[in-house]
This record gives structure tokens, sequence and C-alpha cells, in this order.
């Protein structure tokens, strides 16, 4: 027989569950994760919600995109086909060849590749092997510390903000990938394509603002023929913006397309211009618009990523003369060894330089576009909606790493001091769409970050802390001084 006292400590039980289980619906309810849009923000706050582990796997933010957080669930949805494209749609599209029309490329194109080239009836709508590589990034390592042994008043330890010296050896290396071409930096050709890309860099907000005013605005008034002026009048920026791409690079890089066209042989494609000269014969997307703006991406997408990154890199050496050491200490012992710097002998400085792409995020993901409705986690994702994938919440996941606001390189080697790659670091992204320069960059970090670590002792050049700042789509440090005193090597 049940006795009353039984029945009475049971059910109390149950209510006191019904009530904690209430609760905590409820505090589920209230805790609503953001995903601020400012990288500065975006960093100190998803990073310490990643560090506690509150972030859920996959949430819709206050603006109403999509936010992957957890490692495993992006890597399978940015490998699926439904979530491999970027965000465009068909008004976008019609919107930009209105505005293309109306800025008149079609005619300058026609007038560098003449009308019988198949970039040009293709409508409007690789690199070389690795030991040239090597050599190249090399060159460029060589020419930088030059610069840098200049711009420090030769040796007399004169602080500086090395950002713009690392821009152009970045953007050297990209001229010689895509257009085949060394450019001295003093070069006009240089000068003018330089700062041509730093324009697009500092206006890539108000092209943004753009395509939501394009979004936003029914097609017949973005047909209306003083549209274009309009849009840049209201938002100086995509003036600057436009100037820069439509009247500086581009017809820039249609000569050079139309240069290589004059020496290009079949089967031998010597550089990226190349290769697309050679896709231009048998596929129809590869235009004159698509192949020039291919080469403004990569321009670009490599120049402030790898700057950043190197700049992060140094800040936190400079207050860590010891791992500098590590790092001075491998690089001359391979080259003592072979002759020059073999990347796999080196562990210790793999790992410093993973570390830093791990505790200093520089990006996200770019948005992925919902190509169809799909589920992640439990979480109904709609058609023609946003999904990013944030990259500092796998990265700085208590889950993954351990006190994640640590650098700590040894994380990244094995007990014989050997390197390791952990996937979880994915500073070039995830999957389908994951970055295209990887190699570029990883071997451009490399190369730039040891042979400087090698010929300075980097110092901290003034006492005030740099703060992260949002730099277009970076976290970027912002007030940069540091002090480059020579080593004899
Ligand atoms: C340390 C340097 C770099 C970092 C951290 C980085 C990171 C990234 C990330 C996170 C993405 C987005 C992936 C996604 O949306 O899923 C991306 C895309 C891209 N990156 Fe990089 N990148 C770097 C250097 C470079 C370089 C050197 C190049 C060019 C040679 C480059 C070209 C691109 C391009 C063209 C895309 C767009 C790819 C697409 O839409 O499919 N990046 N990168």
């Amino acid at each position: 027989m049940i006795c009353l006292n039984d029945l009475l400590e049971s059910s109390l039980e149950l209510i006191i569950k019904d009530v904690c289980n209430k609760w905590r619906a409820t505090t589920k309810r209230r805790y609503k994760p953001k995903f601020p849009t400012k990288k500065s923000e975006n960093f100190a706050y998803i990073k310490e919600e990643a560090a506690a582990n509150r972030l859920p796997k996959v949430y819709k933010s206050n603006l109403g995109i999509y936010v992957i957080t957890d490692y495993e669930i992006m890597k399978d949805a940015f490998n699926k086909v439904e979530l491999s494209s970027r965000f465009v749609n068909k008004k976008l599209v019609q919107a930009s060849l209105i505005m293309r029309a109306q800025q008149g490329l079609a005619a300058v194109a026609k007038a560098i590749l003449g009308e019988n080239c198949p970039f040009f009836k293709n409508g409007d709508t690789g690199t070389e092997g690795s030991e040239q590589m090597e050599e190249m990034l090399s060159i460029n390592a060589d020419d930088l510390c030059s610069a840098i042994l200049a711009q420090s008043g030769e040796g007399n330890g004169k602080a500086f903000d090395p950002r713009v010296l690392f821009m152009n050896a970045t953007l050297n290396s990209l001229t010689e990938v895509a257009l085949g071409k060394r450019l001295d930096i003093n070069d006009p050709e240089f000068e003018s394509l330089a700062d041509n890309i730093k324009t697009i860099l500092g206006n890539v907000q108000h092209r943004v603002l753009t395509k939501v005013i394009h979004y936003i605005l029914p097609m017949s008034i973005l047909k209306l023929p003083f549209m274009s002026r309009l849009i840049d009048w209201i938002n100086p920026g995509e003036k600057r913006f436009n100037d820069a791409l439509v009247k500086g690079l581009l017809p820039y890089i249609l000569q050079q397309i139309q240069i290589h066209k004059e020496s290009f042989m079949p089967g031998q494609a010597r550089n990226f211009i190349d290769s697309m000269i050679e896709s231009s014969q048998n596929r129809s997307e590869m235009n004159f618009y698509s192949a020039s703006m291919s080469v403004v991406s990569l321009y670009v997408a490599s120049s402030d990523s790898v700057t950043v990154t190197l700049c992060w890199l140094l800040l936190t050496l400079s207050k860590r003369p010891e791992l500098q050491a590590i790092i001075r200490d491998e690089i001359n012992t391979s080259i003592a060894k072979y002759g020059r710097i073999v990347r796999g002998s080196c562990h210790q400085t793999r790992a410093i330089l993973l570390e830093n792409q791990r505790h200093r995020v520089v990006t996200d993901s770019l948005p992925h576009m919902a190509k169809e409705t799909i589920t992640l986690d439990n979480v109904t994702i709609p058609k023609g909606a946003l999904v990013l994938g944030s990259l500092t919440a796998v990265m700085h996941s208590g889950k993954n790493f351990k006190s994640p606001e640590v650098f700590d390189h040894t994380r990244h080697l094995d007990d014989n001091g050997r390197f390791v790659h952990n996937p979880k670091i994915c500073a070039f992204g995830i999957g389908n769409r994951n970055c295209v320069g990887l190699r570029l960059a990883r071997d451009e970090y490399f190369t730039f970050a040891s042979q400087i670590v090698r010929k300075f002792e980097i110092a901290p050049g003034s006492e005030v802390e740099p703060s992260p700042k949002t730099w277009g789509q970076l976290l970027s440090p912002d007030n940069v001084q540091l002090k480059f005193t020579p080593i004899d090597c």
C-alpha cells in the first residue's frame, strides 16, 4: 500500500521538477545571443560568450542573419551545395548590370580588348610551380626587410607603423601571381595600382550600402538614367570606390589581359590571367567583367588580410622576446642544415604563427546564402537567408581550447615538440567556399614573418596598447608603433 507520505514526497518532487524546467525554459528564452556587426565589438562579445560556452550552436541573430558557432555543424553545413553561394539574387545582378551600363565599362573593355576577343564575345553577364613561388616570396621578403630598415632610420630604432610596407609587399606578391610581373614599389605603375586598391579597401562599406540601396529600391527607379550619379551623390564613398575601380583598376587589368593575349600559348598558363584566357575559350561565364573582377577580388581579399595577420603577430612578439628567440633559433638552424628555410622543419615557428591566427581572429566567414530551406541543429533556415560562420566562436570556444584567451603556442605541439595542425583553427574558413588564396597567404605569412624576425629584434614603439579596431571586414590593431633593431645574420 502506498503511504500518504510517499505520495506527498513524489508529488512535491514532480512540482519542483516542473518549476525548474519552466524556469530553465524561460531563462533560455530570455538569453538572446547577438552578433554585433562591428568586428571589434563582435570579437569582444563572441570571444567572451564562446569561452563561457553560452552560445547556441546555430542561432538567428538580432539582424536576422543565421550564425553557426559549432565547428562540426559548420563543417557539415559549408560543404553542402545549398550553402555554397554568396549573397546574390536576380535583382542585384540586374541592378549591377544597369549601373555598369551607365558607367560605360563595356566601351572601355571593347577599346582595349577588341570586339573579337572571347572575353568580349562572352558578353557581360593557377599559379606557377611551388619553387618559383618560394623564390618570389623570398625576394619580396628581402625587399620588405630593406624597406623596414630604411623606415626605421637605418637601425636607429625609430618607431613606426609598418602596415603600409606590409601592404605593398603583399600587393607585389599578388601582382606576380596574377599578372606575372614584378614592380618596384617606387614605380608609378605600382603606386597607381596600390592607391586604387587602398581606395577600394577604404570604401568597401560604402559599396555594401549601395548594394542595400539596390536591394530596397524598385527596379523601375534603379533604371532611371541618372540613378548611378544620384547614388554617388548620396553616398560619396561609392563614387571613390567606383572611380578607383572603373577608371583605375579595371582598365589597368584589361590592358594586362590584352598584353597576355599577345604572347599566350594554349596549355601553358604562366599565371592567373593566362588561366582565365584559357578558360574563356570554352566557358561562356568567363567574360571581360568576371575576368577583370576576379583579379580585383584577389587583390582586395589578399592585401589587408595578410597585413593585419602579420601586424597582430609582431605586436605579440614585441612583448614576448623569448618567442622571437625561439623563431630565430629554428630559422637559423634550418638555414644551416638545408641552405634555406624549410617550413616543415620549423615546428615551433609554425605553432606560434598558427596560435596568432587563433588568438586574433581577423575575420569570420563571408556571408553564405541558403539556396534552399535547410535545417541545422533543429534551426530551420529559410531559402534566401544569410548564414555566417563565426570563426571567432570556434577558435575561442572553451570546449575546443583550454583557456582560449591565453596565447599559448605549445597547444599545437605534440610530446616530441612536433607541430600538429588542429583543423578547428579555421582562420581561412571551412568547406566549399573557403579562402581561395589559402596557399599563397600561408606561405607569404610564414616567409615574411620568419625573415623579419630573423633580421630584426622587435620591440613595442609606444606605451599605448593598440586597441582592436574594425577595418573593413577585419579586426585590425589601432595605433600600431613598432621598433625594429637589425640583427647581424
Ligand atoms: C591571412 C590571410 C587570409 C585570411 C585569414 C583569409 C581568410 C578568408 C576567409 C575566412 C574567407 C571566407 C570563407 C567563407 O566565407 O567561408 C576568405 C575568402 C576569400 N579569400 Fe582569403 N584569407 C586570407 C588571404 C587571402 C589571399 C592572399 C587571397 C588571394 C590570393 C585571398 C582570396 C580570397 C578570396 C577571393 C575569397 C572569396 C572566396 C569565395 O568567395 O569563394 N585570401 N578568405
